[in-house]
């Protein structure tokens, strides 16, 4: 039995669901994978809990080499504050494995991390679609497909109230509605603009194509009303031969997207001589992030690849 002691940050939603996992399925890991997964601390904004102590935050690094931490799982905001990339880049460099469900600092710091995970795994499938493991995909499964095209409807929020808009209700009553359910964030701003969609596409491309997010450029046509009667999915997309664009754009709700209901999503990889391969399922929620950062964390531990891919 290995034991793997785990450094967390954040304990909102989906560090709290983290927790909750590891306590739930940890003797069926041990079981099947031979994993006996340890959070030995969580940390959050100015605190951090070590066993039963609960004291100011210290040095990352330090803790990360006191606790013998083999995976640092982050679930902060994504909100851009400087600290999540700190974070990352320290853990990295201390050879932790990277598991993470928070997108910001993978935009802005991509390369930065990639430079810096030269012993462990880089794993982001929490921040490209919550439960859909359309990362997983584009990092390794498709590679050798020679991927030409993606596009998916990879924001539940979108989804969900673009129908609920079709069956007659307001767009605000629609947003009220998914944020009780755990679908929208509280600020449900990117949820709307496509910028949480164009997050999940420019990470996607990051991975199928090799192209940094920080660079890469966003075409995005809000959810704003007046909105057509009709049922639409706002509906993102890249392209091999246009590379560093994402597109986001309301479309008809047709074909197997039209089909789709929100929370849950979908993403289509056109890989030309293969054929297409759809990707749907994998509901937007704090649980099926936190599912995806543990699938995450079991796989860096079992696969030694090093970086992102
Ligand atoms: N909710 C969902 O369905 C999904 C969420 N995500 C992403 O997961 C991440 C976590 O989301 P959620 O659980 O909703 O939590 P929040 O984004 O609301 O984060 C709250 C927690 O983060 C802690 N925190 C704040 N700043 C920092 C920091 N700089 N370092 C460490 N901890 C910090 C807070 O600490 P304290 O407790 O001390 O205040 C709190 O525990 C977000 O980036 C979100 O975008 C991804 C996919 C789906
Ligand atoms: N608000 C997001 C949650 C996951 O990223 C969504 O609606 O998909």
């Amino acid at each position: 039995m290995r034991t793997v002691p785990i450094v967390l940050a954040g304990r909102g939603p989906v560090g709290r669901s983290y927790l909750e996992l590891v306590a739930e399925r940890g003797p069926r890991w041990r079981a099947e994978y031979g994993l006996d997964l340890r959070v030995v601390a969580v940390r959050g904004r100015d605190r951090q809990r070590t066993g039963e102590v609960e004291e100011p935050l210290t040095d990352l690094a330090a803790l990360v080499e006191r606790t013998g931490a083999e995976v640092f799982a982050q679930a902060v905001p994504s909100d851009g504050d400087p600290r999540a990339a700190e974070e990352a880049l320290t853990a990295l460099r201390c050879g932790a494995h990277l598991v993470t469900a928070t997108k910001s600092h993978l935009l802005t710091h991509w390369e930065d991390l990639a430079a810096a995970a030269t012993r462990s795994a880089v794993r982001i499938s929490g921040a490209t679609g919550a439960a859909m493991p359309a990362g997983d995909l584009a990092r390794s499964v498709l590679r050798g497909f020679d991927v030409e095209e993606v596009t998916g409807c990879v924001n539940g929020t979108s989804t969900f109230v673009l129908d609920r808009v079709a069956e007659g209700v307001a767009v605000a009553e629609a947003i009220d509605e998914a944020q009780r359910r755990g679908i929208a964030e509280a600020d449900p701003s990117a949820d709307l603009s496509g910028a949480d969609a164009a997050t999940k596409f420019r990470l996607l491309a990051a991975l199928l194509w090799g192209w940094d997010p920080a660079s890469t450029r966003v075409v995005a046509e809000p959810i704003a009303e007046p909105l057509s009667a009709d049922r639409q999915r706002h509906v993102a997309h890249a392209r091999r031969d246009e590379p560093g664009v994402v597109r986001v754009r309301l479309q008809p709700a047709t074909g197997p997207l039209g089909e789709l209901r929100g929370p849950d999503k979908a993403v289509r990889y056109d890989c030309g001589e293969a054929g297409e391969i759809t990707l749907s399922g994998g509901r937007s929620s704090p649980r099926g992030a936190a599912l995806s950062m543990l699938k995450d964390t079991i796989g860096a531990l079992l696969e030694s690849t090093t970086g992102f891919r």
